[in-house]
């Protein structure tokens, strides 16, 4: 049986009917940290090897979360340094962030905290003059945890470094476990959904602007029309759910 208990409040239905609602993700990192391999693997329970470095995209796809209907769109970031008002740009779209690094290597767990800096100081400004401006929800992600032998950062550095931000932490391996990869997702989904029923509907991002829609958009659900976006296995395609 199901309830309704626990759930966000605009989630909770008094009739049959799924409620629905859309998410934004903006996965943010450096280079090679497995920023497309997460999406994809979340997205289609698959691990894919090896991918040509990240043209921007935006994956969509909906997912039943505690019997409500969830579309997530989640924008897979170029890892390489970028034109500021570019990043700030998709930095405004998103409503949670993934910051994710790689336990192998020590230079993209330095960049964490600059990137939280730059998450937090750029909706400070999109939010300026609000009373209740909360800081976005954003989650710390170590990934390829399998690679033991070449671990650079210790599931203790994140730790300190979670608590530094009081932010929360997950070390997860994309390549092993689609359940740690799913389960970051929903994480942050909890308290995306948690936030936006907080805000009035007034203060929230949903603007589209031009930048945003050249970005090449992946739906899980639907055949794919022409994306931009190349991937250096089979068909990205073929992996995608029905
Ligand atoms: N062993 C291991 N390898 C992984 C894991 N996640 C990703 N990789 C590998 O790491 C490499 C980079 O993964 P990507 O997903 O392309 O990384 P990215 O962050 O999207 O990189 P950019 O597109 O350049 O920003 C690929 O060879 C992946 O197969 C993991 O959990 N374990």
């Amino acid at each position: 049986m199901t309830t309704n208990r626990g759930l966000p409040r605009t989630l909770r239905r008094s009739g049959s009917l799924p409620a629905s609602r859309t998410v934004r993700i903006v996965i943010l990192g450096q280079a090679a940290v497995g920023k497309t391999a997460m999406a994809v693997r979340f997205i289609t329970k698959r691990f894919i090897g090896e991918y040509d470095p990240t043209l921007e995209t935006i994956y969509r796809h909906e997912v039943a979360i505690n019997g409500d209907v969830v579309h997530f769109e989640i924008l897979d970031t170029a890892g390489q340094e970028e034109d500021a008002l570019l990043i700030e740009e998709k930095i405004r779209w998103g409503d949670g962030f993934l910051i994710v690094y790689s336990v192998t290597d020590r230079c993209s767990f330095d960049e964490v905290m600059r990137l939280c800096f730059l998450v937090n100081h750029i909706h400070a400004g999109a939010n300026r003059g609000r009373s209740n401006a909360e800081p976005p929800p954003t989650l710390i992600v170590a990934n390829k945890k399998d690679l033991e032998y070449d671990r650079m950062v210790t599931p203790e550095d994140g730790e300190n470094l979670s608590r530094g931000l009081k932010l929360p932490f997950h070390e997860i391996s994309a390549r092993d476990s689609w359940e740690e990869t799913a389960a970051v997702f929903h994480a942050l989904y909890a308290d995306v959904a948690q936030q936006l029923d907080a805000s009035p509907p007034s203060f929230r991002r949903r603007a589209v602007s031009k930048l945003m829609e050249k970005i090449p958009r992946i739906h899980s659900g639907t055949a794919l029309g022409a994306t931009g976006r190349s991937f250096s296995f089979g068909s990205f395609r073929d992996y995608l759910p029905e």
